[in-house]
């Protein structure tokens, strides 16, 4: 081996970090108003961060920073060593909304389909159907793939969504608030899902929520966020072990966690200045 490719071998074992997603003082303007200041973030391979904080925080505009669809006025944002935008160029990131946004002609597996037909034309209808069909399957509605968005549940529109996102086999899930417009019942049994999903598949998921239970299920990190401007005001473990179902949530410990994860929250609700 030459001394160049010794060089890039090492270079390349450095980039290969057990960080997949890392911000470095990230801070947004939009308009005239500092919307997110100085954000540090460092998000391990694999892992379930879940992202909190009061309504108008950021952190939807945190996400589409993550996303390489907003671009920071400073700092800088690494995904796998790339940049945002190359990231999501190379359609490594997988982004799932509060509206799944189905295409209501188009069905099931169809719909499951549909990004990577745009992202991969050489692939048969043939192919396109049978990738649909096994995200479908992963996300626990292998028996609807015939059926047109309006004839599914909200939470299995949802599903699709999240077959949608994964069917580009995205190193990252990046979900705003997926779960927001459910009802309780449908809302559990969805993160149960996306629990078992990710360690099915072992993608790194950042997840936007309003739900304290959800963060404490789901996650193995939480960041807070607090308002004016938005900032990560805590950052705090979970520390229950996986697999965890919806029994956890009787659990002394859960319970423990989500009593602190509601202290740091309340507390993030008071108007900051620096950081
Ligand atoms: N394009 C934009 N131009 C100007 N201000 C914006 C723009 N997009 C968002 N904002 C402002 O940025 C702030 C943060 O918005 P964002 O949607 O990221 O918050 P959020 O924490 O996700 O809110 P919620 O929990 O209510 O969804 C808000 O005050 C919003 O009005």
């Amino acid at each position: 081996m030459s001394h160049l490719a010794h060089a890039n071998a090492r270079k390349q074992t450095a980039v290969q970090t057990d960080e997949l997603i890392t911000a470095n003082g990230v801070s947004v303007v939009l308009g005239n108003q500092l919307i997110l200041q100085n954000i540090d973030l460092s998000i391990p391979q694999g892992s379930f961060v879940s992202l909190i904080g009061p309504s108008g925080c950021g952190k939807s505009t945190l996400l589409k920073v993550l996303a390489g669809l907003v671009t920071p006025t400073s700092g800088s944002v690494s995904i796998a060593g790339l940049s945002a935008t190359e990231a999501a160029r190379r359609r490594m990131i997988g982004l799932v909304f509060q509206d799944a946004n189905l295409l209501p002609w188009k069905n099931a597996v169809d719909n499951a389909s549909m990004l990577l037909s745009i992202a991969n034309r050489s692939l048969s209808r043939a192919e396109l159907q049978a990738r649909g069909q096994e995200m479908l399957e992963l996300v626990g509605l292998g028996d609807a793939s015939n059926k047109y968005p309006h004839e599914l549940s909200g939470g299995m529109r949802q599903r699709v969504a999240i077959a949608r996102a994964l069917a580009l086999d995205p190193a990252v899930l990046l979900m705003d608030e997926p779960f927001g417009a459910l009802d309780a019942i449908t809302r559990d049994s969805m993160g149960q899902s996306l629990l078992e999903i990710w360690q099915r598949t072992g993608k790194t998921i950042v997840l936007v929520t309003h739900s304290i239970d959800e963060a404490v299920h789901l996650s193995n990190h939480v960041h807070v966020l607090g308002i004016r401007p938005g900032r990560i005001t805590e950052s705090m473990d979970i520390d229950l072990p996986y697999p965890r179902d919806l029994s956890v949530a009787e659990d002394p410990e859960f319970v423990k966690q989500a009593v602190h994860l509601r202290m740091l929250l309340r507390a993030s609700h008071q108007p900051g200045g620096a950081s």
